[in-house]
C-alpha cells in the first residue's frame, strides 16, 4: 500500500466526487433503499459483503457502481441526477486511465513489458479490465470500540485507488513482522493523494513480489468519514498466473492459474484464506 501524489487527476473532480458521495449517503434511508443492491447483484446500496465474516457490528454503508451510474442515480435523484452522473462518469474515466498507468509503473519496475500480458490488449491499455466504484460511508459512532467500519480483508482485484476524505482518518493497514512494530497502522489522509492498494491479483501476477496487505476501516466518535475506492481487476475470464518472466529454477510459481470469476467464488467461501488456497508451494518460513 502506498500514497500517490502528482497523479494528474484534477483536484476539483475529486472534490466533486466526494460531494456526490456525501449527498448520496445523506439521502433519507427509504430513498437510498430504492437503489438497494439485490441479493445476487453487484451494484447498488447496501452493506459490505464481507460484513458476514466479522464478529463486531459493522458501522457502515456502501454503494457500488459498475459502469454507468445512470439507472441507480435516477432512482436516488429522480429530478437532478444529471450532475451526479457526469461527475461519477468523469471520475471513472480518470481512474481507468490512472489504474492502467499504475499497472505499468508497478510491473515495469519488475521488468515486465506489454507483450508479457496478453489480456492487457494490443495497446496495453487493459480495455477489458473489470472495474467498480465502491463508495463507503462510516457515520460517527457513539461506541467505536464495539464496532468496525469495514472488516479486515485483502482486496481481491489487481489494485484499488482510494480517495479518503481529509476530514477523518480510519483506514488501517496491517504491518507484518516479528518486532513491536507489528500491528495495525493508521493510513493518514494526505491532501491531494490517493492511497493505492495492491490486490490479490498483483500478488499472484508478481509471484508474491508485491504483497497484498490486510487492511480495515475503523470508525470514530465525532466525524462522518467517506471514501471512494476504484476497484480494478483483470478481465472476467482471463487466466491469471505468475508471470513467466519472473520464474526460474530457483523461483517456482507460487500460485495456481485462476480467473477473476473463479477467484471471486473462492473468496466468497474462504474470505481471507482464498489466496492461500491457490498456493502451490509451502511458504519458506
Ligand atoms: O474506507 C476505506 O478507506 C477502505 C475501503 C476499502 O478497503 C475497500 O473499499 O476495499
Ligand atoms: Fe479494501
Amino acid at each position: 500500500m502506498f500514497q500517490a501524489t502528482n497523479h494528474g487527476v484534477p483536484q476539483n473532480l475529486v472534490d466533486d466526487m466526494e460531494s456526490t458521495v456525501r449527498s448520496l449517503f445523506s439521502l433519507p434511508p427509504q430513498q437510498k433503499l430504492k437503489a438497494a443492491r439485490l441479493p445476487d447483484g453487484i451494484s447498488g446500496y447496501g452493506f459490505h459483503r464481507i460484513s458476514a465474516f466479522c464478529e463486531k457490528l459493522m458501522w457502515s454503508e456502501s454503494f457500488t457502481i459498475v459502469g454507468s451510474p445512470l439507472q441507480h442515480f435516477c432512482q436516488l435523484w429522480p429530478q437532478d441526477h444529471t450532475k451526479f452522473c457526469c461527475v461519477t462518469e468523469e471520475y471513472e474515466k480518470e481512474m481507468k486511465r490512472l489504474a492502467a498507468r499504475l499497472m505499468w509503473l508497478m510491473l515495469g519496475s519488475l521488468g515486465i513489458s506489454k507483450e508479457d500480458i496478453k489480456w492487457a490488449g494490443p495497446r496495453g491499455e487493459f480495455e477489458d479490465a473489470s472495474a467498480a466504484l465502491q463508495l463507503n460511508s462510516y457515520p460517527a459512532c457513539p461506541d467505536p470500540d464495539r464496532t468496525m467500519g469495514l472488516a479486515q480483508h485483502t482486496d481481491s482485484n489487481l489494485l484499488s485507488i482510494i480517495h479518503q476524505s481529509a476530514k477523518a482518518s480510519g483506514l488501517q493497514v496491517f504491518r507484518e513482522g516479528k518486532d513491536e512494530g507489528r500491528g495495525w497502522l493508521m493510513v493518514p489522509p494526505v491532501p491531494g493523494a490517493f492511497v493505492i492498494n495492491v490486490g490479490d491479483f498483483i500478488h499472484i501476477l508478481s509471484n508474491g513480489l508485491y504483497q497484498t496487505p490486510l487492511h480495515r476501516a475503523v470508525v470514530n466518535r465525532s466525524q462522518h468519514r467517506v471514501s471512494v475506492a476504484y476497484l480494478y481487476g483483470p478481465p472476467e475470464n482471463a487466466q491469471v498466473s505468475p508471470l513467466s518472466k519472473l520464474l526460474g529454477p530457483s523461483c517456482p510459481p507460487l500460485y495456481a492459474p485462476v480467473t477473476w470469476n473463479e477467484y471471486l467464488g473462492t473468496k466468497a467461501k474462504l474470505n481471507n484464506k482464498a489466496l492461500q488456497s491457490l498456493r502451490l508451494n509451502a511458504p519458506l518460513n
